[in-house]
């Protein structure tokens, strides 16, 4: 059984300069992005940016055109990678007719030093349908079904798809739980996803890609506190009257704080009656005069809350708001 050790000062995954097309289509466009080791890298990214076609390459699934790939340090194609990387497809890839359980024990027995199953089956609830076929599990029980056969041979690099995607909040609790553990004793996971509260809560480093490429990269803190449109932002919501006459409100904000000009990007609306939001550089003088704005008005204030600005602005600030 071939098990050379994989270099330990690579990088987990190492991708420089990808591309590829379709038909023309350019669909990687010099992608470039490193996952360290025993860190947790999500990549996100718009329906069509790219990351499937990224992960596939790595996994040896697809071709680039041209570029670099290394995986722990190998080329995709090295067979001495398959006892170090788990893969966890979006569709499951599992064979349909086999029991549950037992399609895990099969699977432990294809690696040399597999976690305990009946452990492993535990975390992630698989006992409850041990003796299910996998062609009649629910698509949450196979989505766990198909997580716990990518970390049953104790691989050193994890590639998931969507690993939540469909879970109810019970399984996506104990699966986010699971990968963090692992994480902790220096599992590296590369995981793509559209959950922006998942990669905010996993994620040691977030990858951003749109057309084929990488268009930001950090922490979560990094990228929420990067210049850029929206940067510095926050979010005031507050409930009062409905119906009330914004005009001049942005004015009376952007005044507040020296520091910021009038009308400073202030953004406002009525989300619903007497529901109402303003984004802007939010400080302690803007809060104050908009309760004071709220006293000229006679109407009281009631649940005011303020929200830094989140993964999900940056995403949406950095990849735009149309539908792809
Ligand atoms: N085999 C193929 N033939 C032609 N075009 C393809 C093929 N595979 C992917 N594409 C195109 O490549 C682009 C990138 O697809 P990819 O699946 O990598 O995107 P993605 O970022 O994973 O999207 P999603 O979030 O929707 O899963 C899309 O425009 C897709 O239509």
């Amino acid at each position: 059984m071939p098990q050379p050790a994989p270099p330990q000062a690579a990088p987990a995954l190492d991708i420089v300069s990808l591309r590829k097309s379709y038909g023309g289509k350019a669909v990687l466009a010099g992608m470039t992005f490193r996952a360290e080791r025993g860190e947790l890298t999500a990549v996100l990214g718009p329906n069509g940016a790219g990351k499937t076609t990224t992960i596939e390459c790595a996994e040896n699934l697809r071709q680039p055109d041209s570029g670099d790939i290394r995986v722990l340090g190998h080329l995709p194609s090295d067979p001495s990678l398959r006892y170090h990387v788990g893969v966890m497809l979006q569709d499951g890839g599992l064979p349909t007719g086999v029991k549950s359980l037992e399609l895990l024990r099969h699977v432990a027995a294809m690696y040399p030093n597999p976690r305990p199953v009946g452990d492993l089956a535990d975390r992630l609830g698989i006992h409850s349908f041990a003796t299910t076929s996998v062609r009649r599990l629910s698509g949450g029980q196979r989505q766990r079904l198909a997580l716990a056969a990518a970390l049953v041979g104790s691989p050193q690099l994890v590639f998931l798809d969507e690993p939540s995607a469909g879970l109810d909040p019970q399984s996506r609790q104990a699966v986010w739980s699971l990968i963090r553990e692992l994480r902790d004793e220096s599992v590296s996971f590369v995981l793509t996803t559209h959950l922006m509260d998942e990669a905010a809560s996993l994620a040691d480093h977030v990858v951003i890609v749109d057309h084929g490429r990488v268009i930001a990269s950090g922490s979560v803190a990094e990228l929420t506190g990067s210049p850029g449109p929206g940067a510095g932002h926050s979010t005031i919501r507050w409930e009062t009257t409905p119906g009330l006459d914004l005009t001049g409100l942005d004015v009376t904000l952007g005044n507040a704080d020296r520091a910021h000009g009038a009308g400073d990007a202030w953004e406002l609306c009525e989300t619903r009656p007497g529901c109402y939001v303003a984004t802007g550089p939010v400080t302690p003088a803007t809060l104050t005069a908009l309760t004071a704005w709220l006293e000229r008005r006679e109407s009281l204030l009631g649940n005011l809350s303020v929200n830094r600005r989140g993964l999900e602005d940056v995403f949406l600030d950095l990849t735009g708001r149309n539908l792809r």
